[in-house]
């Protein structure tokens, strides 16, 4: 099914992952998508793989916090005729403790990131998403978000954050026809995760948590995204989407 013809997409930190999935899905359903990461030669082969595939996608460095980075991010939508779909992806989690443990400079990075950057993309993206017929705005949150995850204390408030930007962006955006949502996905098989799926026992706890009884794929989140950007989302705004295998019952 191709959904998504005519689209322009950017995703952020979609070089590898579950922004890679996403990339990768939004093309497939036909949209023209701008991947973007911090390192020109993770940009490349991204890039360079889905092109292989067939797919219409353009490659751009982009550190989420950097100002310049991101006009030229909007740049090139720009160029290539405009912006339908933002999905703000990115996120870093440099500590691993407890909430009130952090550190000043760690809170700070994980802010930065993973809130502040999601709230200037957005910003920045209105005025193009203003003139698409199909505005989306897209967060990706974390099942951490709706309850703090044990040792991902400000990390999971940063995701918490974006639970909130998420409801007001969609209530101020409605008029203007956008769409806003959040997907929060559980445990989902990429490097982000590795410390809890790697070893034999942090799998067995893991999988304790999750009613389906498996990690998620990113696919698993990508569908999700598609279905969000597609007209199958058009009367779905300001929702958080949880993508957990039931593990929110479990929580
Ligand atoms: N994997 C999971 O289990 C899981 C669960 C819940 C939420 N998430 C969220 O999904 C998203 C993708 O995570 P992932 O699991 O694919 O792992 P990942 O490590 O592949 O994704 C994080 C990406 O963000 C990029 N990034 C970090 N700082 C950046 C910056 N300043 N500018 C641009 N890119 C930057 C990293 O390079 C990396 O590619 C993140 O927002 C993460 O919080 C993941």
């Amino acid at each position: 099914m191709k959904r998504l013809c005519g689209r322009i997409a950017v995703v952020t930190a979609s070089t590898d992952g579950i922004g890679f999935a996403i990339a990768q899905r939004l093309a497939q359903e036909g949209a023209k998508v701008i991947i973007s990461s911090r390192k020109e030669k993770n940009v490349n082969k991204a890039v360079d793989k889905l092109c292989k595939e067939g797919l219409d996608v353009k490659g751009l460095v982009c550190h989420v916090s950097n100002a310049t980075d991101r006009e030229k991010l909007f740049d090139q939508a720009h160029k290539l005729g405009g912006l339908d779909i933002l999905v703000s992806n990115a996120a870093v989690n440099p500590e691993v403790g407890d909430v009130l443990d952090c550190s000043e400079s760690s809170w700070d990075k994980i802010f930065d990131v993973n809130v502040k950057s999601s709230f200037l993309l957005a910003k920045e993206a209105v005025p193009l998403l203003k003139q698409s017929k199909s505005g989306r705005l897209i967060f990706i949150s974390s099942i951490a978000g709706f309850q703090p995850f044990n040792l991902l204390g400000a990390y999971s408030v940063s995701k918490t954050a974006l639970l909130g930007l998420t409801k007001a962006a969609a209530l101020q955006l409605a008029p203007d026809g956008i769409t806003v949502n959040c997907v929060a996905p559980g445990i989902i098989q990429t490097k982000f995760s590795d410390a809890l799926t790697s070893s034999e026992s942090a799998r067995t706890e893991a999988l304790s948590r999750i009613p389906l009884n498996r990690l998620g794929d990113t696919n698993d989140v990508s569908g999700v995204v598609a279905f969000l950007a597609s007209n199958d989302g058009a009367y779905v705004t300001g929702e958080n989407i949880v993508v957990a295998g039931g593990m929110a019952s479990r929580l």
